[in-house]
């Protein structure tokens, strides 16, 4: 009994706090209820536009506007936007040449309140500790928007996969597993693929993971199909993208994707697969670029032919420009075409100030992560450039690895149908909270997603408890 009212009180508590913050919210919605992207601008603090353009406080800018819609109360901002733990190990590699090269690597676990972390881990020389702080809280954000029972985290090691050979990138994997074992596991932190680690890296993880805890499936998604992997994880990204620009197509009232006309910076997993998706609903893909330069078809590209030629070439040498489908263009001019839709898939802080201004579409799909500075997104505020941020665009990825850790768990493969279908529900779901509240609220999407998100973490925060 005494242990029953306990709970009760608790419970109660609990309650108070959270109907007293929808309270606040509901109070502050109203009040918001004409705020414009300038605005909210105006309103944050001078040394915080000042460094706008730095990757490291991206997302924490993002965070903040939510706040103010929000109208938390100040600890709690501190609260979610300090990561729960940052670490930094070196990784000391016997290269091929038996010389010994030793590498950064970094994770930051930002917030599980709503489930173990997750978040990929990528391999790029610009890889630093503030880029994957940034990362990894724009993950717990994203997994609240999209609805998945998981936190945020990313990963990063500093190394120029082009110059690795694959067994150094795979001596690579298995000593960041050997280094981060004992805070990684399928209920505690969850990596997943990310710029140059595809599933092969993954298949590496889970070996050398399983070595030391024993057959561990759900320690990794994105995984090869012949080892656990999901059907639909390697396109799933890319085919968020898909259905991600539908659904602003739809709302916007502006008909299918067949016929609109789309530029796409990156080749790589997302974007290669977010061109063939968006070409096979009818899609013009005008212009691809990757770190090379790129091609240009004004009547369109044939994007299977390009893939086929792209892997022929594999791994080395598969260049976008020597394909005869396009003329070659630069990466500057790619960012200069005339499009209804932009989609960046590549790197960060593409779309700064300078660019912002020279984009001719009419929206941007954000399909990497962090592609618009600060800056960047406020130019394209004043333009009436619609845009559909990371935080949701590209949340494909990271609901299909749900799908792969569940299935994991319950040693069940899916059929790729229901993968999709469910890819579909909670793509389109998400969608129309965000797009509620941007109506609503009269908020910008990226403001508009960092809200809902932002509810449903501080919920799951509060009805967990302090202690
Ligand atoms: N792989 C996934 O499931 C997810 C990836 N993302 C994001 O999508 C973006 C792309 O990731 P992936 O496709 O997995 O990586 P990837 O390594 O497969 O492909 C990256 C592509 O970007 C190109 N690139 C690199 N630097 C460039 C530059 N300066 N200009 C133009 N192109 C450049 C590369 O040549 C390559 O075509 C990243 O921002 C990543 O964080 C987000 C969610 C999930
Ligand atoms: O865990 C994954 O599937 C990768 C998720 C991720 O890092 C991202 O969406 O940025």
């Amino acid at each position: 009994m005494a242990l029953l009212a306990i709970f009760r009180r608790g419970a109660a508590a609990c309650c108070r706090n959270i109907f007293q913050a929808e309270r606040r919210f509901q109070h502050t919605a109203a009040a918001f209820d004409q705020f414009s992207g300038e605005e909210l601008y105006s309103e944050l603090p001078e040394e915080q536009l000042a460094s706008a353009g730095s990757q490291a406080l991206r997302t924490d800018t993002f965070v903040r506007e939510a706040f103010q819609v929000l109208d938390y109360p100040e600890r709690l901002q501190k609260l979610l936007l300090t990561p729960h733990r940052e670490i930094h190990v070196e990784l000391n590699i016997v290269r091929d040449n038996g010389e010994i090269e030793i590498f950064n690597a970094y994770r930051v676990q930002h917030d599980n309140s709503r489930g173990p972390f997750k978040g990929g881990f990528r391999f790029s020389p610009q890889v630093s500790m503030d880029d994957v702080r940034s990362l990894s809280s724009l993950n717990t954000w994203k997994t609240a928007v999209v609805d998945v029972p998981f936190g945020g985290a990313k990963g990063g090691v500093c190394c120029d996969p082009k110059d690795l050979t694959e067994p150094e990138l795979e001596r690579i994997t298995r000593k960041l597993v050997q280094s981060l074992k004992d805070v990684m596991g399928p209920d505690v932190d969850i990596p997943g693929p990310e710029i140059s680690a595809g599933s092969q890296v993954m298949a590496w993880w889970f070996d050398e993971y399983s070595k030391y805890k024993g057959f561990s499936p759900a320690c990794v998604t994105g995984k090869p199909l012949d080892l656990h992997g999901s059907f639909g994880r390697e396109y799933a990204t890319g085919r968020g993208v898909m259905l991600a620009t539908r659904e602003l197509l739809r709302h916007e009232h502006l008909g299918k994707i067949a016929g609109k006309t789309f530029v796409i910076q990156g080749f790589g997993n997302v974007g290669s697969w977010a061109a063939e998706l968006l070409s096979l609903y009818g899609g013009k893909i005008i212009a691809v670029t990757d770190r090379t330069g790129g091609i240009y078809n004004a009547a369109g590209i044939d994007i299977l032919s390009l893939k086929r030629h792209m892997k022929a070439k594999a791994p080395f040498g598969g260049h976008l420009r020597s394909f005869p489908g396009g003329e070659p263009i630069t990466i500057e001019e790619m960012l200069k075409l005339q499009c209804d839709i932009f989609i960046p898939a590549a790197v960060p802080d593409v779309i700064d100030e300078k660019v912002a201004r020279e984009l001719n579409c009419r929206y941007v799909v954000e399909a990497a992560n962090g592609p618009t500075t600060v800056e960047g997104d406020k130019v394209l505020r004043e333009r009436g450039i619609g845009v559909l941020p990371d935080v949701y665009a590209n949340g494909g990825g990271v609901i299909v690895s749900f799908f792969e850790w569940v299935q994991n768990q319950q040693t069940y493969r899916w059929e790729e149908d229901e993968v999709n279908r469910r890819l579909d529900f909670k793509m389109t779901d998400a969608f129309k909270r965000i797009w509620d509240v941007h109506q609503l609220q009269k908020l910008p999407l990226r403001t508009a997603a960092y809200v809902i998100a932002m509810r449903g973490v501080v919920q799951a925060t509060m009805i967990r408890g302090f202690d």
